[in-house]
C-alpha cells in the first residue's frame, strides 16, 4: 500500500484545483488545506480536507510539504505574496500559465523550490498530460513529490529547458479545447446537411470519444488511424482535400499554436 501524500497547501481549488485535489484523494491524502475564496470551494471539505477563504485562516500548525499554485495568474501577485513564509522546505508546484520560475522565486524567496507545470482539464478523469519544469533549488525528493502530485492526474514529462512550457501551454494546455471546438464544427456542420440537432450533438460527441478511444486503444500513430478511414477515391479523401489544403487546417492550427504560444510569453513578461 502506497504512503499518504504528505500535508498540502492548494492555493485555488477551481477547475485544475479541484481536478488535481480528487486525483490526490484516490492516491491518499493525509492532510490538505485549500485557500479559495470562492463559494464552490466550500464543497471541497471532508474529514482530509479543510478549505478556507484566506491565507491568515491557515491553521498555526500548518507545515506544508508542497505548495501547489492553482490560481489564475491575473491574481497571482495578491494571491501568492502572503504564502511566502510557508515555502520554507516545501515543494512549490505552480500550474498557472506564464508564470516563470524567475517570478515564482521572486516570491517565495530566491532559495525556493520551485516547479512550474503545465496540465491541461483532462486531468478531471485522470486523463491529463503535464509538463514540469524544475528550478535549481529543486532537491530529488521535492522532484518525486511535484511528479507524483502531477501524476496523480495522468501523464507527466519533465523538461530542463523551461522555454517549452510556452508552446507546451499551447499545445496540451490549451488542446482540449480545440478537441471541443472540433466537436461543435462538426455537429453544426451536421446540422446544416439536414441531420437532427439531437441526432447531430450525439454524432459530433461520439465521434470524438471513439476517435480519442482508438487512439488510446490502438499502437498505430494518428495519421495510420486516418488513413484507415480514407477510402481511395471515397467520401472521406474528398473532405480531407479541404481541411488538409494548405491554407485551412495545417496554416490554421500553425498559427493558432504560434499565438497561444505569444500569449504565454507575454502573460511570463506580466
Ligand atoms: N483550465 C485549464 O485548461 C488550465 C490548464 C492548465 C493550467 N491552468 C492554470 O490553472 C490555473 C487555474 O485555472 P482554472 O481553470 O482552475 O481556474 P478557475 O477559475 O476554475 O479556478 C481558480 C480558483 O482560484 C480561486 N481564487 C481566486 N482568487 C483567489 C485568491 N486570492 N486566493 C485563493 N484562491 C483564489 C477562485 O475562487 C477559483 O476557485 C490558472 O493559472 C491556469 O493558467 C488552467
Ligand atoms: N487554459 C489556460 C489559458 O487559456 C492555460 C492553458 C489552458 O490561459
Amino acid at each position: 500500500m502506497t504512503e499518504a501524500l504528505p500535508p498540502l497547501l492548494l492555493l485555488g481549488g477551481g477547475k485544475m484545483g479541484s481536478a488535481m485535489l480528487a486525483g490526490w484523494r484516490e492516491r491518499g491524502i493525509s492532510r490538505v488545506v485549500v485557500v479559495d475564496p470562492g463559494a464552490q470551494a466550500a464543497s471541497l471539505a471532508d474529514g482530509h480536507v479543510v478549505v478556507v477563504a484566506s491565507v491568515d485562516a491557515i491553521p498555526a500548525d500548518f507545515a506544508p510539504g508542497a505548495i501547489i499554485l492553482a490560481v489564475k495568474p491575473q491574481v497571482a501577485s495578491e494571491a501568492v505574496a502572503p504564502l511566502r513564509h510557508l515555502a520554507g522546505g516545501a515543494a512549490i508546484v505552480s500550474i498557472m500559465a506564464g508564470k516563470t520560475i524567475a517570478w515564482l522565486a521572486s516570491q517565495f524567496g530566491a532559495g525556493a523550490a520551485v516547479i512550474r507545470a503545465m496540465p491541461n482539464t483532462p486531468a478531471a478523469v485522470r486523463m491529463g498530460i503535464t509538463v514540469a519544469c524544475a528550478g535549481p533549488n529543486v532537491a530529488p525528493d521535492q522532484r518525486d513529490l511535484a511528479e507524483t502530485l502531477l501524476a496523480a492526474v495522468g501523464a507527466v514529462a519533465f523538461v530542463e529547458d523551461e522555454a517549452l512550457l510556452d508552446p507546451v501551454t499551447a499545445v496540451s494546455g490549451g488542446g482540449p479545447a480545440y478537441v471541443f471546438l472540433l466537436a461543435e464544427l462538426l455537429e453544426a456542420a451536421a446540422v446544416e446537411q439536414g441531420i437532427p440537432p439531437e441526432l447531430a450533438r450525439d454524432l459530433a460527441r461520439r465521434t470524438v470519444i471513439g476517435s480519442g478511444a482508438l487512439l488510446a486503444a490502438s499502437p498505430e500513430p494518428a495519421e495510420a488511424l486516418r488513413r484507415a478511414v480514407t477510402s481511395p477515391n471515397g467520401t472521406t479523401e474528398r473532405a480531407l482535400a479541404v481541411l488538409m489544403e494548405r491554407s485551412a487546417w495545417p496554416e490554421a492550427m500553425s498559427k493558432a499554436i504560434a499565438a497561444a504560444t505569444e500569449r504565454s510569453r507575454e502573460l511570463a513578461r506580466g
